[in-house]
């Protein structure tokens, strides 16, 4: 039914006598009282020997016995039929059928057609009138969980979940089981799924666009201009340009087709149907057609309000056409009926509202498979006489009432009013998933390990949690730092944010832990076996490369070049080495020669060439201080960072480390000591920008275009500088791949993040199994956690002190990116070998415990240098937050590593 009235509107729109269709349908919905008795008497006529055209409809695609339901002749026109309902969408289509499968299972087998019959139309036309109104009461009448549920399904025009159909039509069966009459929800179900989008639609045009016409709108959809459909829902009429299609061909079938049609007073009533049938027919022909759809309608009409109709009910119906001829009128006649109702229909009367929201279906089968007791209920009786609009207007509030409830109840369970142990769990569960994600941990392997550690160290985070960490928590707040423990939890759960900090302002001032177990175990040598006494020996065996070399510096030997000669195996200079500042001061000073950029490497780099033969390595700054690391770049791809080599240096040197060359901050002037000092393929990557700033970009794998070029501003340009490594000898260094490198794949990951065995296997392997090498990771490892650099995928040494040599701290641009992010998985190696050197713990707890903290001894350091501050301010906070972390991490570590139990942390990492 609802099916030949779309026909209609879409076929034939175009072709619409309006103001003769108008006169008509005035006529048709504000009768005289004459008429009326007339209409009332033929539909008496009649409901006694016809079904209804939706139930017909519903049986059509299943092809069971619904022609002869229809009454129709089989013919290829109903072949066409078929082709329309499969061609409108073939999902929904099939969604459609197996719900009428279901239901005419049920008709069949247990009702029977005659039962079904009437039940399926009531519900269309006994809320508005108007059958297609049955598609939007749907989903109002639903409960909200189904609502919701059938709105995602509408959602997806033409993807049917197959489990949805499955829960539909499960429902529908429960539905039904409950309740036989309520198999007129089938009706419904398929008036949803057919063609579900335009359905919904509507409803919603018809209400919009009711002006003019009266509440009995079955007719109006004919006027209902294509153009505004689309407007409101172009989307779904323009991606199925098959479904005006397939309504052509129906309505052609309609045509074609001479359906039975009784004479009667409605009939005369019709409007012209050339909306029905575009292609200008004549008129008699027409007017058959016009007939049949007509005819179908009243039937539906009628069926549903004829046969058992009691007096009250007629009077009902007929009580709305004085009413129609003004809104005034109209609705004062609402009013008085719904005021004559009384305050003791109050309460059914918000069961018609809901009825359109929650059990819509079936009300409306009580309106009319139960037929007395339908037309008996005077709820129904005030639907009937309501006025289409009225009845939306009323559907809409009851929705929009439902709906507020919804979001109250919603915004409840948000907020953690309700299940707020759910709401914990999933945050939870959140976290967990950005854990393993962080520490790109897979299974229980490396990232369990860290997973185990972080959830430890969170557990312990009040009680004995540094204060200096949280202190730099609440310090930080601004900048959303959290604290060391909580900036553990940020480090696994992928970001330290803002709400961290939020939640730490409200915490009480946490004691100073000073780690007096850590510094117990420094003098026993009972945790030996993690805090291992390797510290390198410079006063023994160690010698330079000019001894290694056999070479001397010459009488006019550069700073630098007495630098490089004075490298020993153990470190690159002494603690006390004034030359460190002698080589920083010349990068600083002297005058750059040329220009050449660096092969190698990902990012650009230019080598920097003084006079007497002192070369740098220069990082040009592309960012302020506080770009932080972009989200969505890995470690490998974000950008490097002049400032942070600066600081790294001076990180390695505090650290009593000395395995970083020097690097001193400089700004260039980039015309004059870039430009007019460039070698020539340099030269060529240079050009004006839009602001007349001299730019470059140079030539490497990253960020070497014109979109990333670097300018200078307006003509100055700043860069890390770092001493040049000695190159005495080809090859003279030993590149090593690490063995905790990451998988530099966007979708891989390393063995080290899968395999809690990890640093057994480490162990295993020279040069880590034997000497100084397996510690030296282990720094590397807190150096690089402190900076926050995850890019340490090789490190180098000198080749000609062997094995047992330090790895050089090359290449420390890409940390210092998330100073509100502290990232665990880059101390796997200490926490998987659960292993500090002796040395590195007794700096870190100094750190701690002061006199000074790491963030000020950083900070003293970097402002001797030219471009300082050389770290944001939230970088040296972190520098003290990653100081408690690692701490707290060695003690977690000692912890599972009980003395006599040396592999122990072998056997934990297993477990
Ligand atoms: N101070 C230095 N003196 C001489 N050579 C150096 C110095 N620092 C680094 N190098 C060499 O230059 C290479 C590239 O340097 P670096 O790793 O800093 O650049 P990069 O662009 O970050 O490389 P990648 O993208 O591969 O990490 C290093 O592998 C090292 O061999
Ligand atoms: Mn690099």
């Amino acid at each position: 039914m609802s099916l030949a009235s779309r026909t209609n509107v879409k076929s034939g729109g175009s072709e619409v006598d309006l103001r003769q269709r108008n006169a008509s349908i005035r006529n048709l919905f504000a009768p005289t009282p004459a008429e009326l008795a007339k209409k009332k008497e033929a539909r008496r006529e009649r409901s006694r020997s016809q079904s209804s055209f939706s139930l017909q409809r519903i049986g059509l695609p299943d092809g069971i016995g619904s022609r002869s339901q229809m009454g129709l002749p089989s013919s290829n026109s109903f072949d066409d039929y078929n082709d329309y309902a499969l061609g409108i969408n073939q999902l929904p289509m099939t969604a459609n059928q197996s719900a009428a499968r279901q239901y005419n299972g049920l008709d069949n087998n247990e009702l029977g057609p005659s039962n079904y019959a009437p039940a399926s139309v009531i519900p269309r036309t006994s809320h508005n009138g108007w059958h297609q109104s049955a598609s939007f009461e749907l989903p109002m009448s639903r409960t909200p969980a189904e609502h919701k549920n059938w709105k995602s399904t509408s959602q997806l025009e033409n993807f049917i979940n197959s489990n949805e159909q499955l829960q539909q039509q499960q429902q529908k069966q429960e539905e039904y089981d409950q309740d036989p009459e309520q198999d007129t929800c089938v009706d419904f179900g398929n008036e949803m799924t057919w063609g579900k989008s335009a359905e919904k639609s509507l409803p919603l045009n018809h209400h919009l666009q009711g002006v003019g016409f009266s509440g009995d709108d079955q007719w109006d959809l004919d006027l209902q201009p294509l153009e505004q459909r689309e407007s409101l829902h172009s989307q779904r009429t323009i991606t199925h340009p098959s479904y005006t299609r397939n309504l052509l061909k129906f309505s052609e079938w309609m045509e074609e087709e001479p359906f039975e049609a009784e004479t009667s007073a409605e009939q005369e009533e019709l409007p012209p149907d050339r909306v029905l049938y575009p292609d200008s027919e004549p008129e008699e022909e027409e007017a058959g057609s016009r007939r049949r759809v007509v005819i179908r309608r009243r039937i539906v009409r009628t069926t549903r309000t004829t046969p058992q109709q009691t007096a009250a009910v007629d009077k009902a119906i007929e009580g709305p056409s004085p009413g129609r001829n003004g809104n005034g009128e109209r609705n004062l006649g609402w009013l008085t009926r719904l005021r004559s109702f009384g305050s003791s229909n109050r309460k059914n009367q918000a069961g018609v509202a809901s009825a359109t929201s929650q059990h819509g279906n079936q009300l409306a089968n009580t309106g009319g498979n139960g037929n007395s007791s339908c037309n008996t209920n005077p709820i129904m009786a005030v639907l009937r006489t309501m006025k289409l609009k009225e009845r939306l207007v009323i559907s809409l509030g009851a929705t929009l009432v439902l709906l507020t409830l919804l979001l109250i109840v919603d915004v409840q369970m948000d907020f953690g009013v309700a299940n707020r142990h759910l709401l914990q769990q999933q945050h939870h569960k959140i976290r967990l998933g950005n854990d393993y994600d962080a520490t790109g941990g897979g299974g229980g392997g490396g990232g369990g390990m860290l997973h185990e550690f972080k959830r430890k160290f969170l557990q312990k985070s009040n009680s004995s949690g540094s204060k200096e960490a949280s202190t730099q928590a609440a310090a930080s707040q601004s900048g959303g730092a959290a604290s060391g423990q909580d900036a553990a939890a940020g480090a696994s759960g992928g970001a330290a944010g803002p709400g961290t900090s939020g939640s730490i302002s409200t915490r009480k001032p946490i004691p100073h832990d000073r780690y007096a177990d850590l510094q117990r175990h420094l003098l026993s040598d009972e945790y030996s076996h993690v805090i291992v006494d390797n510290a390198p020996d410079v006063a023994r065996d160690n010698p330079t490369l000019a001894e290694m070399l056999h070479r001397k510096a010459s009488a006019n030997a550069s700073n630098l070049e007495r630098f490089q000669l004075r490298i020993t195996k153990k470190e690159l200079y002494g603690e006390q080495d004034t030359l460190v500042d002698a080589v920083l001061r010349d990068m600083i000073k002297l005058p750059i020669q040329h220009v050449v950029q660096k092969e190698g490497g990902t990012q650009l780099k230019l080598i920097i060439e003084y006079p007497n033969d002192i070369k740098a390595l220069m990082k040009p700054m592309r960012f302020p201080r506080d770009q932080q690391t972009l989200p969505n770049h890995f470690y490998f791809t974000d950008y490097e960072r002049h400032n942070a080599e600066i600081a790294a240096f001076h990180l390695d040197r505090i650290l009593g480390f000395r395995r970083a060359m020097p690097v001193a901050g400089r700004t260039l002037n980039i015309t004059t000591e870039i430009y007019q000092l460039a070698e020539e393929n340099l030269l060529k990557t240079f050009f004006v920008s839009p602001s007349l700033n001299l730019c470059f970009h140079g030539k490497c794998s990253y960020y070497c275009d014109t979109s990333h070029a670097i300018c200078g501003n307006p003509d100055l340009l700043e860069g890390s500088f770092a001493a040049f490594l000695p190159n005495f000898e080809s090859g003279n260094r030993k590149l090593w791949r690490h063995p905790w490198r990451r998988s530099y794949h966007k979708r891989k990951k390393a063995q080290w993040e899968t395999d809690a065995n990890y640093c057994a296997l480490v162990r295993d392997i020279p040069p880590y199994d034997d000497g100084r090498r397996l510690y030296d990771l282990m720094d590397m490892a807190v150096f690089d956690f402190l900076t926050g650099n995850m890019d340490r995928h090789h490190y180098e040494t000198f080749k000609v002190y062997g094995n047992e040599t330090f790895p050089l701290h090359l290449d420390h641009g890409r940390g210092f990116g998330r100073p509100f992010h502290d990232e665990l998985s880059i101390l796997a190696p200490v926490l998987q070998c659960c292993l500090v050197r002796k040395s590195t713990l007794v700096k870190l707890l100094e750190f701690h415990n002061g006199p000074k903290p790491l963030s000020q001894l950083m900070s003293e350091s970097l402002s001797l240098d030219p471009v300082s501050p050389v770290l944001w301010q939230p970088h040296l906070e972190a520098l003290d937050r990653r100081t408690g972390i690692i701490l707290q991490s060695i003690r977690d570590c000692i912890k599972r590593n009980p003395p006599g139990d040396v592999d122990g942390s072998e056997t934990d990492l297993s477990s």
